[in-house]
């Protein structure tokens, strides 16, 4: 086990921030702290960074008790959104500063350091002072200084959110790449959802200064644990039933389902929900939304006033006012217990 959190509580300005976090990383992992904005994510990296003391719990790294390890010596190592490079030094010097403090002999340094130079593909880069370059390319000096310092776990906070779309795809994979590289142990922090699923083996979901749930991406998507996870990653319309003897029975919906009995709530995301034209329907389509190759069909049930929606074609022929029959693709709907 690399990293452990035992029952971390944390408390500023007598508001409690964290509250009995439980969470163990695995040598080599790379998790994502996932939450929106306020729900302690930020903090909790600084925590484990030595840089804001918990009000109770225990940090164990690498099997040791980091508690009483100062933030310097912790090895672990934050890249920040804003980068925070040395901005009177070059790039070559930002890389071996890290080294000079493992205390790393002078021309070891300058080889180590162009080696990773070569690793972010800033390669001539090295008498450029960084506040000559772009964002990016500062953002991949603060991703080879992080890997300067050999850090026993890697924290990333927000790193991506100030690039633009291409360069946040770029960086996205040189981070996984050199993750895998390193097999260093990494967490991410991010709001972005996207962002979360596509690059983490686990993703610890936050809300409220708790974790909500901790699981792989799969599972955190198709089985959320209540609907504060689930919303977050795909909004839909829920309706209450009840599962008997593998078959759901709802007022408006009744079909075979392989699950345990008990009283659900059946989230129904638009990826769930088929339509086909059918004047005798009781969904009305009520708005048709332009989304680039498809269409988003808003659909309104007269009788008992249920909101869905859909995603179509760009081909569909269905227009605003039609009727739809609803078919609903079982293996995508979502059953949170009540
Ligand atoms: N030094 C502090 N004193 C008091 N409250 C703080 C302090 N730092 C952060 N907070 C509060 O702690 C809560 C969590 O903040 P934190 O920055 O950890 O959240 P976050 O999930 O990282 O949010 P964001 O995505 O916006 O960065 C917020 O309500 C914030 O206002």
């Amino acid at each position: 086990m690399e990293l452990e959190l035992k029952n971390i509580s944390v408390t500023l300005s007598n508001k409690k921030i964290l509250k009995s976090i439980n969470l163990k990383v695995e040598n080599g992992e790379f998790i994502s702290l996932l939450g929106a904005s306020g729900c302690g994510k930020s903090t909790m990296l600084k925590t484990i960074a030595g840089i804001i003391k918990q009000s109770e719990g225990s940090i164990l790294l690498g099997g040791n008790i980091a508690d009483k390890i100062p933030a310097y010596r912790r090895r672990t190592v934050i890249v920040f959104q804003d980068f925070r490079l040395f901005p009177h030094m070059t790039v070559l010097e930002n890389i071996s500063f890290p080294l000079k403090m493992l205390c790393i002999h002078k021309s070891q340094r300058r080889k180590e350091a162009i080696e990773l130079l070569k690793k972010v593909k800033l390669e001539g880069y090295e008498d450029r002072h960084v506040n000559k370059m772009s964002g990016g390319q500062m953002q991949r000096v603060a991703l080879a200084r992080a890997l300067a310092a050999k850090p026993i776990v890697l924290l990333l906070d927000e790193p991506f959110s100030s690039l633009d779309i291409n360069l946040r795809k770029d960086m996205r994979e040189l981070v996984l790449k050199l993750q895998r590289e390193y097999k260093i142990t990494t967490i991410l922090v991010t709001h972005d959802q996207e962002e979360a699923l596509t690059m983490s083996d686990r993703i610890a979901f936050m809300h409220n200064g708790h974790i909500e749930q901790y699981d792989t991406p799969e599972n955190i998507f198709k089985n959320p644990v209540n609907t504060i996870v689930a919303d977050y990653f795909l909004e839909g319309a829920y309706i209450h039933g009840e599962i008997i003897n593998n078959k759901f029975i709802s007022d408006l919906f009744n079909f075979n389902i392989n699950k345990e009995n008990g009283k659900y709530k059946c989230l129904i995301r638009p990826l769930a929900v088929k339509v086909n034209k059918d004047d005798n329907s009781n969904f009305e389509v009520i708005e048709k939304v332009y989304q680039g190759d498809n269409y988003l069909l808003k659909l309104n049930n007269t009788s008992s006033n249920l909101g869905l929606e859909s995603i179509v074609p760009d081909s569909v022929d269905i227009v605003e006012g039609d009727r739809v029959n609803i078919e609903l693709e079982k293996d995508k709907l979502i059953f949170i217990r009540e």
